[in-house]
């Protein structure tokens, strides 16, 4: 059950209002770049490993428990609601190649993997590539494999959802390389969610596992590149994020967990102690952010963190790996997240109509709510 200080937290969070409405672009003007104020934010760094370990004695236990209770400690609100994690043992340099690879083909390749919303000739509609004009940076999202493996789902609307990850010819290990890393990243967000789960008292170990179980997890990885622009090009862009001086404007993350390879360059913040914070750059550990579906899920006791990134004097490449539970993944407020004077505040939904009802909040993905 909660402790009382978990809702004392919670009610002291202070935070900008959700999605203030981005101005809207106008052509011959641009705002100037948002830069750094030198403030670094708190973020708890995390050491994973002992979350992993395929078998535990009891000295284990007792670190896994700890490493499980800062996770929470790390994600409740009113805390950073975001932490960095270390020995997690993920290679990222195959998936960094790759995505260097892929942004550095002709525009036309990348082009072939457009959906139709930016490529009139594609025969796809959600997944794939997305041009810097979508909303000033190139992106290309991949998928749980099996969607690539299996012929298209007959409803609609999860068809939609489940819609593969595409592959491009002039880069034949594309796909292989995004699907092995879509699977450790799978496995690692599941252990810290079966970890999340442990640390806020929920009695069901599998919670999670048995919710996601009921279908193939929706998970997105995607490739970012935010192209160094110039004056002259950002005048004309018609970014919602360029329009705040910003290379991604500020948001909260909707799925359920960001596991995140920010890359080399830095310029992540958060909003920390009412004011926007760099996040420590640290070589080889993923920053993790909780989304609006687990803040959903354990009814506001973990809070999506709202966050933003400024443009940078380089081009910068990053890799979010969004955590996402199946289809028909039934969400309804986790027991431990509940009591009696804390009912849950959301009505029961399922995953794939819930986060399909966010894409509005996104510029790039507006069209295809
Ligand atoms: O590029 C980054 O570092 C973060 C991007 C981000 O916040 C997002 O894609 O949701
Ligand atoms: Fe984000």
């Amino acid at each position: 059950m909660l402790s009382s200080h978990l809702l004392l937290l919670s009610s002291l969070r202070s935070s900008p209002p959700p999605f203030t409405s981005p101005a809207s672009a106008t052509s011959a003007f641009s705002p100037p770049r948002v830069r750094s104020t030198g403030e670094t934010a708190t973020v708890p760094v995390i050491d994973v490993s002992p979350l992993l370990l395929p078998r535990r004695d009891a000295a284990d236990n007792a670190r896994y428990t700890l490493a499980a209770q800062q996770l929470v400690n790390a994600s409740l609100a009113g805390s950073a609601g975001f932490f960095t994690i270390t020995r997690h043992a993920v290679d990222q340099s195959a998936s960094e190649a790759a995505a260097a690879a892929f942004f550095a083909l002709p525009h036309e390749a990348k082009m072939e993997l457009a959906p139709a919303l930016y490529n009139a000739n594609s025969t796809h509609r959600f997944r794939g590539y997305a041009p810097p004009t979508a909303n000033g940076k190139e992106l290309l999202d991949g998928t749980n494999p099996a969607f690539r493996a299996r012929p298209p789902h007959a409803d609609a609307a999860q068809a939609f959802l489940e819609e593969a990850g595409r592959c491009v010819p002039q880069m034949p290990r594309l796909c292989e390389v995004m699907d092995e890393y879509w699977r450790q990243m799978q496995a690692l967000g599941m252990a810290l969610l079966a970890a999340i789960a442990h640390g806020l008292g929920e009695v069901q170990t599998d919670f999670f596992d048995k919710a996601f179980r009921v279908g193939e997890p929706m998970s997105c990885l995607r490739f970012n590149r935010y192209p160094l622009f110039t004056e002259e090009e950002l005048s004309r862009s018609t970014s919602n994020s360029h329009a705040e001086g910003l290379a991604c404007e500020a948001h909260r993350d909707m799925s359920i967990l960001t596991i995140l390879n920010q890359g080399q360059e830095g310029g992540l913040q958060i909003f920390q102690d009412g004011r926007w914070k760099d996040v420590p750059l640290t070589p080889g550990a993923f920053v993790i952010n909780i989304g609006g579906g687990l803040q959903r899920w354990t009814n506001d006791v973990l809070m999506a963190t709202e966050h933003r990134v400024r443009m940078v004097d380089a081009e910068r490449i990053s890799i979010p790996f969004f955590l996402e539970a199946s289809y028909h993944s039934p969400m309804t407020c986790m027991p431990a997240t509940v009591s009696e004077s804390r009912p849950c505040k959301y009505a029961p939904t399922t995953y794939g109509p819930y986060i399909q009802s966010t894409f509005k909040l996104f510029q790039e993905y507006a069209d295809r709510a």
